[in-house]
C-alpha cells in the first residue's frame, strides 16, 4: 500500500496490542496496555517535534541546550475512546495543550455524529496530534480532521492503535496530508465496520460498559 501510513512495528508495541487483542484481557489490563502502548507511540509520532536552544546552569557551568515547546503541540482526543490513548501521550509530554472532539458512529449509517467540541484558543500556531484508538470505516476520523483544519492548525497528524486498508484509504483520500501512525493494518473490516481480527470495541473495553 502506497499510502501516508506509519506502522510502528517495534516489538514491544507489537506484544502489547497482541495481549490487548485477547478476548480474555479484563478491563484493568486493557487500560493499562493502552496506556504502555500510547507512551511507546509517542515516542514515535513526536520525533520530528520543532525544539528550541535555551540556556541552562549544570552545576559546574552554563551551557545551551534544547529542550520542546510542550505548549505548541495539542492532542486532541476523540471522545470517548480517544481518552485511552490520550492518558498516556500526556504521561510523555506533560506540557502539551489537549482538546476534545465528542463523536459517535451511528450504527446503522457507521457515520460520525458530533455532540462536542472544545479546542485550545490559537490553533493557528500549534501542532495538532489526533488520537482514537481505532480508524475502521474512518468516517470519524475525517469528520474530526475536517472540524479541526477550519481552526487552520501548522500540521496535523493522526495516531491510532489499530485500522485496516479502508481506513487508511478513506483519510488519505480526503487528508492526505494527515499522515496516520498505527500499530497495525488489519486484514479488513465486517458488515457492521468492525475491524477484523481487530480487538472488538475499543470504547466498551477501555470503560467497561459492555
Ligand atoms: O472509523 P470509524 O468507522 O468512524 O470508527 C472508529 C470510531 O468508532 C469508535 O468510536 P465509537 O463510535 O464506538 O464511540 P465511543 O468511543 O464513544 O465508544 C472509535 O473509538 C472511533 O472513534
Ligand atoms: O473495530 C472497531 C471499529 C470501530 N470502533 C471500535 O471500537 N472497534
Ligand atoms: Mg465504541
Amino acid at each position: 500500500m502506497n499510502a501516508n501510513v506509519h506502522v510502528i512495528d517495534h516489538p514491544l508495541v507489537q506484544h502489547k496490542l497482541s495481549l490487548m487483542r485477547n478476548k480474555e484481557a479484563s478491563t484493568n489490563s486493557f487500560r493499562r496496555l493502552l496506556n504502555e502502548l500510547a507512551m511507546l507511540m509517542a515516542y514515535e509520532v513526536t520525533r520530528d517535534m520543532p525544539m528550541q536552544e535555551v540556556e541552562i546552569e549544570t552545576p559546574l557551568e552554563k551551557t545551551r541546550t534544547k529542550v520542546i515547546d510542550g505548549k505548541k503541540l495539542v492532542f486532541v482526543s476523540i471522545l470517548r475512546a480517544g481518552t485511552g490513548i490520550l492518558d498516556g501521550m500526556l504521561s510523555v509530554v506533560p506540557g502539551a495543550r489537549v482538546g476534545h472532539i465528542g463523536l459517535y458512529r451511528d450504527p446503522k449509517t457507521l457515520t460520525a455524529v458530533e455532540y462536542y467540541f472544545k479546542m485550545p484558543d490559537k490553533m493557528n500556531e500549534r501542532d495538532v496530534v489526533v488520537v482514537d484508538p481505532m480508524l475502521a470505516t474512518g468516517n470519524s476520523a475525517v469528520a474530526a480532521v475536517d472540524r479541526l483544519k477550519e481552526l487552520g492548525p501548522k500540521s496535523i497528524k493522526f495516531v491510532c492503535l489499530l485500522t485496516c486498508p479502508e481506513g487508511v484509504a478513506a483519510m488519505n483520500k480526503a487528508h492526505p496530508d494527515v499522515p496516520v501512525y498505527t500499530a497495525a493494518i488489519d486484514r479488513q473490516l465486517n458488515e457492521h465496520g468492525y475491524i477484523l481480527p481487530g480487538l472488538g470495541d475499543a470504547g466498551d473495553r477501555i470503560f467497561g460498559t459492555k
